[in-house]
């Protein structure tokens, strides 16, 4: 598992623009070695703004759209097409921009009226069912997740102090009672997002400053889930002055 490093932008605009070029350059490098592309995407605000900007750059057709596979770290449990669905924003501001191949986009089920496990369960058997021998778990090894935090120290559908944080005997777990809207989700455990070459936390804003902090000081899993996703070889926190506000000088590289 690899330590944290910090990377500052001056907003939210700037980190977007900058994710949004770390993620071409991560993909082209990806593909130029022969690979499909496993990704998975978050939800959120500044999520939504690094996607745009990816659909915004020039750059973009550098990467093959049709060889990348897309997973999501966790998804509001909403009909489909929900504007809450962490889905319909990554379509919305990228998906329908992009070339990509349908069978190669993977979102967590909605709600058809099946319960919160069932889609777990069958989310589960997708993530199996691509996943090669040289994978471990069922689960694909993930060249970029990409994760926001909540003002709470949340990571993908995963909250401090709830019972599905002890969940590591499978991929992806329902998650009922959610303190944030809606209270039913999909996410994957810990076990599955650690399965990552690079993890790449990507958080904006003053009201996030406080758990990013506690994330990088060695906070409890319980406590702040965030601090406990790293990736296998680079494990990225890339911040917004705001959001970087409360961290000390000693642990953040210098501004890009
Ligand atoms: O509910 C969720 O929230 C987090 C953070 O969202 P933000 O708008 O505060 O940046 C997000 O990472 C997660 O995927 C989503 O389901």
């Amino acid at each position: 598992m690899s330590s944290p490093t910090v990377l500052v932008n001056r907003d939210a605009e700037g980190l977007a623009h900058a994710v949004a070029a770390r993620f071409i350059t991560r993909l082209v490098d990806v593909q130029s070695s022969g690979e499909i592309a496993q990704v998975v995407l978050t939800g959120g605000r500044v999520a939504a703004a690094v996607y745009r900007a990816v659909a915004e750059s020039p750059a973009r057709s550098a990467i093959d759209w049709g060889r990348v596979e897309f997973w999501w770290g966790d998804e509001r449990f909403l009909p489909d097409g929900d504007p809450e669905r962490n889905e319909t924003q990554a379509r919305e501001a990228l998906l329908s921009h992009v070339e990509v191949d349908p069978a190669r986009v993977h979102p967590m089920p909605a709600d058809t009226g099946q319960t919160a496990e069932e889609a777990a369960d069958a989310y589960a058997a997708e993530l199996a069912a691509v996943a090669g021998p040289g994978d471990r778990d069922g689960v694909p090894t993930f060249d970029v997740l990409m994760l926001g935090v909540g003002p709470d120290g949340h990571v993908a559908s995963l909250f401090p102090e709830h019972p599905a944080l002890q969940v590591d005997d499978r991929p992806v777990v329902a998650v009922h009672g959610s303190p944030k809207p809606p209270p039913t989700r999909i996410s994957l455990t810990f076990p599955a997002l650690s399965r990552a070459h690079e993890v790449w936390f990507v958080v904006s804003g003053e009201d996030k400053a406080k758990a990013v902090r506690l994330a990088l000081s060695g906070a409890g899993r319980p406590q702040i889930p965030a601090a406990a996703v790293k990736g296998l070889s680079r494990t990225l926190w890339l911040l917004d002055e705001s959001a970087a506000s409360e961290i000390p000088d000693n642990i953040r590289a210098p501004r890009t």
